[in-house]
């Protein structure tokens, strides 16, 4: 049988890694595939670069709406990345009648919704497996490998660039720029890294993951987003002390009154296996009903850990291919005409522990004041620490770590707080998970 036609939009880091692991593995994939994959076709603005990586045997343009016209093509990936052209691409490629392979989160968590609709309606597939936590086969797991579970919960490390910042910080001491430019240099960051710091990048890929774990639509302007720019190295320090480990966890969690989704910086005991995964590395905790916890670990990011995704699409898509439209995997695991109206609970209605730490006057009754305030808003305390503020003098560092409590109620409370003139500077406060 001929080979599947493919044509490749984007030729950058990830897509430099498609091309080459699908060279260098053409007979195993084909032989899993049951049908050669060919890249007949590439473009990119950049035709030289291009040129250099995919050599003389493959048509290489600029315009990436040659690749759509041309009807030799069955499927069209995707890896030019963010909401602009790529947009219109792929929704031309659809309309085209092209099954689509991507990795761009951005899109599929802001636009995905008006995508996976134009997908089904022209009977072609839309895959994405690279767009979550890169080579790691996220998605399958979720779409397919749980899909007798109800899930409680899902709790992710998503986004290599912060976790590699976060870890190089502890380790080796290095400074955030620093750090930061290693891992766009590594290839690691978005082309605007801003959306990884930010955690804008981790929302994105939350998104999505609630959308297939929880049958709601991808509703990004929903989720709640905080990065780790704002991180205090002392909160790193100290949450080591008390016996955990800051991670900007992606969290998704199924409540009564609707969906948590949120990504911050947040507090893990350290004993988690997901608290030591460290550098560009991701990890996603799942939890089911019926499995229990399970845990997906490995690269999220980078040329080839990514292609590994793209190109398990691209077999997916071939084999699929020819199969009845109705018998395929819908995109978000539940059928387009049954997804839930669950709303994504606002940040005041989330539900967590927290680590809060106050920088105080050095004076007595000052804890006494502070605790009676948490007392009388009911939120009970799990641990304290003082410590030397370390600059001025009559100074001091009260750190507490609280139990559950309702965003809202503690929003409230520690407006309070902050108002004694014995509370010097503003509260610091990071989230907490035990993830158990
Ligand atoms: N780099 C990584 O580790 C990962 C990236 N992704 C996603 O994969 C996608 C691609 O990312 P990278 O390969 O890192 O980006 P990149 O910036 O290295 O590559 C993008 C390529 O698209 C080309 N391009 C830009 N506009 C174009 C246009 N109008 N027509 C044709 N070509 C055009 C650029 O010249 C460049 O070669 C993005 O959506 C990104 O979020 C997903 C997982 C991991
Ligand atoms: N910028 C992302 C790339 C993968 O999605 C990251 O750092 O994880
Ligand atoms: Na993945």
């Amino acid at each position: 049988m001929k080979p599947i036609q493919v044509g490749l939009l984007g030729i950058g880091t990830v897509g430099s890694g498609v091309f080459n692991v699908l060279q260098r593995n053409q007979t195993e994939i084909t032989r899993r595939a049951g049908r050669g994959i060919e890249i007949a076709m590439v473009a990119d603005l950049d035709t030289e670069r291009a040129r250099t990586v995919v050599g003389e045997g493959v048509r290489v343009v600029a315009d990436a709406r040659a690749v759509i016209a041309n009807p030799d093509i069955d499927i069209v990936i995707e890896l030019i990345g963010g909401y602009g052209i790529a947009r219109q691409l792929v929704m031309e490629a659809i309309e085209a009648g092209k099954h689509v392979v991507t990795a761009n989160k951005a899109l599929l968590a802001v636009h995905g919704t008006e995508i996976f609709a134009a997908a089904h309606r022209r009977g072609v597939m839309v895959a994405f497996e690279a767009a979550v936590a890169g080579g790691i086969p996220i998605i399958k797991a979720l779409r397919e490998g749980l899909t007798a579970n109800r899930i409680e919960w899902i709790a992710g490390i998503i986004n290599g660039t912060t976790n590699f910042i976060l870890s190089e910080m502890r380790d080796k001491g290095l400074d955030f720029e620093a750090v930061l430019k290693e891992a766009q240099r590594l290839g690691y960051a978005e082309a605007d890294p801003t959306f990884d710091i930010e955690g804008v990048d981790a929302a994105h890929k939350a998104t999505i993951m609630s959308a297939i774990a929880f049958g709601i639509p991808v509703q990004f302007d929903k989720a709640h987003v905080e990065g780790i720019t704002k991180l205090g190295a002392q909160d790193i320090r100290y949450a080591e002390q008390l016996g955990y480990r800051i991670k900007l966890l992606g969290i998704a969690k199924r409540r009564d009154s609707g969906v948590e989704l949120r990504v911050h910086p947040c507090l893990v005991p350290a004993r988690r296996l997901i608290a030591n995964v460290e550098g560009a590395m991701n990890a996603v905790m799942v939890q089911g009903d019926a499995v229990g916890t399970t845990l997906y670990y490995g690269k999220g990011a980078g040329s080839e850990p990514t292609a590994s995704a793209v190109i398990a699409d691209l077999v997916d898509v071939t084999r699929l291919h020819t199969a009845d439209a109705a018998h395929r995997v819908p995109h978000l695991a539940f059928q387009p005409d049954s997804l839930s109206d669950q709303p994504v609970l606002s940040m005041s209605e989330v539900v967590t522990s927290y680590y809060l730490r106050l920088r105080v006057a050095d004076q007595a009754g000052v804890l006494a004041q502070v605790t009676g305030l948490l007392a009388g808003a009911g939120i009970s305390i799990d641990a304290i620490l003082q410590r030397e503020a370390g600059e001025g003098e009559n100074q001091t560092d009260l750190i507490i770590l609280t139990h559950d409590v309702r965003e809202g109620t503690m929003d409230e409370v520690l407006a309070q707080v902050q108002a004694l003139p014995t509370v010097v500077a503003p509260i610091v406060r990071i989230r907490k998970e035990e993830l158990a």
